[in-house]
């Protein structure tokens, strides 16, 4: 009876069980769950990896044992430009770690920064709905990807730097796009120099090479904002005083409370950047496809928004607690296409530690597969259908305490930005589809539309979602500032 490692596929010489990962790991695993249960040892390259896929192992490893579990993986793309050496996404939860949690949640997340900013992404929804309008007028299919992602980045960059950084249909937000999702995919793709160190220099798949060009990219533009920002502050010109995230920091630079570098501060900047703009933007595109496809939720939710907000009123973020039936739509898009597939975590230290009567390897990589729970068919009724309706209830909620449904995560490692996430996928889905009418470009039935997922740190929608903003017959007032 004494414990031994979880079942799993046999692995292969040398290369263990890289080869059962395919194109799409999330559902390969799910498929191999089935067949060794919620809990499985597979090994990639020397690295024994842990695989979960049931909510109660996935509590006992966030929750019950979340200290045995500090760290996330450094791979070869995380090295780039010494990213893990400071980034609050790979640091070890030790004492640097802790210090960047404590200054994103005071100067950015915290109630009260997230009420005082409110305004601001108030301003940068009347933009949105301003550019859909004038796609209503030219009845034109808009690229429902591109306007969510114009939005959620200047909604982080207005947070971040007080800056726009991008305007709708010029093309202008297209290099960044491209940039964003490059360190999302070089950041999720399996990567043979992770199992095989000895490769490193070779850097076989180029992996390393593209997330030295991705971060590169960012990290400069982040140096000539930092730079003027520093040459402001210093000829007295930050004026109206800037109330963001780089102002702060750099305050925080100069005093003494913590020790806070410009590499930190700019690396810093990098996480916030990349993990705020593509998951929002994915939450939003997945949900008004699934609603486009299911024309009686959008027609429910429309009715929703319709009695709750009244004909000539804009939704305000202080409403989202008054519609049930949104918060069911984000919660059941969260179920079924969770922005991130996986949770990832790293056993620390030297002891081995049991859990279900199975041994967890002391160096063991944790991978909780968040996207086969919410397909999990003995835990969601009806698991291959999209139906809001089951959360109605209000009994689930997506703050790392139910483990059925962890877009967010769960436990000390919890995604710090959810808060602000809430808000902004809530008011961007509502504001779209209580100001329009929608229909999906022509040519397209309702059977037709791509539901295809391209796997990489986040599971974005293969094909871009387009779709024709109608003139709603009862206009509510929009105020353009
Ligand atoms: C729909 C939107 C979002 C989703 C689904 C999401 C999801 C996640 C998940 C699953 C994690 C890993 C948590 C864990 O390991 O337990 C995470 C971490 C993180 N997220 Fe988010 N996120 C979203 C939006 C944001 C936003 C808006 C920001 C900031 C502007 C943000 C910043 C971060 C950071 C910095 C981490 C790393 C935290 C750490 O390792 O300590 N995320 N997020």
């Amino acid at each position: 009876n004494s414990p031994k490692l979880p079942p799993g596929p046999y692995p292969l010489p040398i290369i263990g069980n890289i080869l059962e990962l395919g194109q799409n790991p999330h559902k390969s695993l799910a498929k191999l769950s089935k067949i060794y249960g919620p809990i499985m040892h597979l090994k990639f390259g020397s690295i024994n990896t842990i695989v979960v896929s049931s909510p109660e192992i996935a509590k006992e490893i966030l929750q019950k044992h979340d200290y045995a579990f500090p760290t996330r993986i450094t791979t070869a793309a995380t090295q780039a430009h010494g990213h893990h050496k400071t980034s609050v996404a790979c640091l070890p939860a030790g004492s640097q770690w802790r210090i960047l949690r404590k200054i994103c949640k005071e100067q950015m997340f915290s109630t009260q920064r997230l009420d005082a900013s409110r305004g601001l992404r108030h301003a940068k929804l009347q933009k949105l709905l301003k550019y859909v309008q004038e796609c209503c007028v030219n009845g034109k299919a808009m690229d429902i990807r591109e306007a969510a992602f114009v939005t959620s980045l200047n909604l982080i960059s207005n947070t971040l730097f007080s800056l726009d950084f991008a305007e709708y249909n010029t093309g202008s937000s297209q290099e960044l796009q491209e940039i964003v999702h490059g360190v999302m995919r070089v950041m999720g793709s399996p990567n043979l120099v992770d199992y095989f160190p000895i490769l490193g220099w070779f850097d076989p798949q180029g992996i390393k090479r593209e997330a030295e060009y991705y971060f590169g990219k960012l990290l400069a533009i982040f140096d000539g904002i930092i730079n003027q920002r520093q040459l402001e502050m210093e000829q007295n010109l930050v004026s109206p005083r800037k109330d963001d995230l780089l102002q702060a920091l750099l305050q925080i630079s100069q005093g003494s409370e913590y020790e806070l570098s410009r590499n930190d501060i700019n690396h810093l900047l990098l996480d916030l950047f990349v993990a705020g703009t593509d998951t929002t933007t994915i939450t939003v595109e997945w949900a008004m496809t699934e609603l486009l496809s299911n024309p009686h939720l959008l027609s429910k939710a429309k009715r929703e928004l319709l009695a709750i907000i009244g004909e000539n009123k804009q939704v305000e973020e202080y409403d989202i607690s008054k519609l049930p039936y949104l918060q069911a739509i984000i919660k059941e898009t969260f179920r079924y296409h969770p922005p991130g597939p996986y949770i990832l975590r790293c056993k620390d230290g030297n002891e081995e530690l049991e859990i279900n009567n199975y041994i967890i390897p002391h160096n063991a990589l944790i991978l909780v597969n968040i996207w086969a729970i919410g397909r999990d068919p003995s835990v969601w009724p009806n698991q291959n259908s999209f139906e809001p309706e089951r959360f109605l209830s209000g009994e689930i909620d997506i703050k790392g305490h139910n483990f059925e449904l962890i877009p967010f995560g769960a436990g000390r490692r919890i995604c710090p930005g959810l808060s602000l996430a809430y808000r902004m996928v809530h008011l961007m889905l509502a504001s779209l589809i209580h100001n329009f009418d929608w229909k999906l470009e022509s040519g397209i039935k309702l059977e037709e539309v791509d539901m295809t997922e391209k796997f990489g740190l986040s599971l974005q929608k293969a094909v871009a979602l387009k779709a024709v903003p109608l003139e709603r017959l009862i206009k509510p007032v929009l105020h353009i500032s």
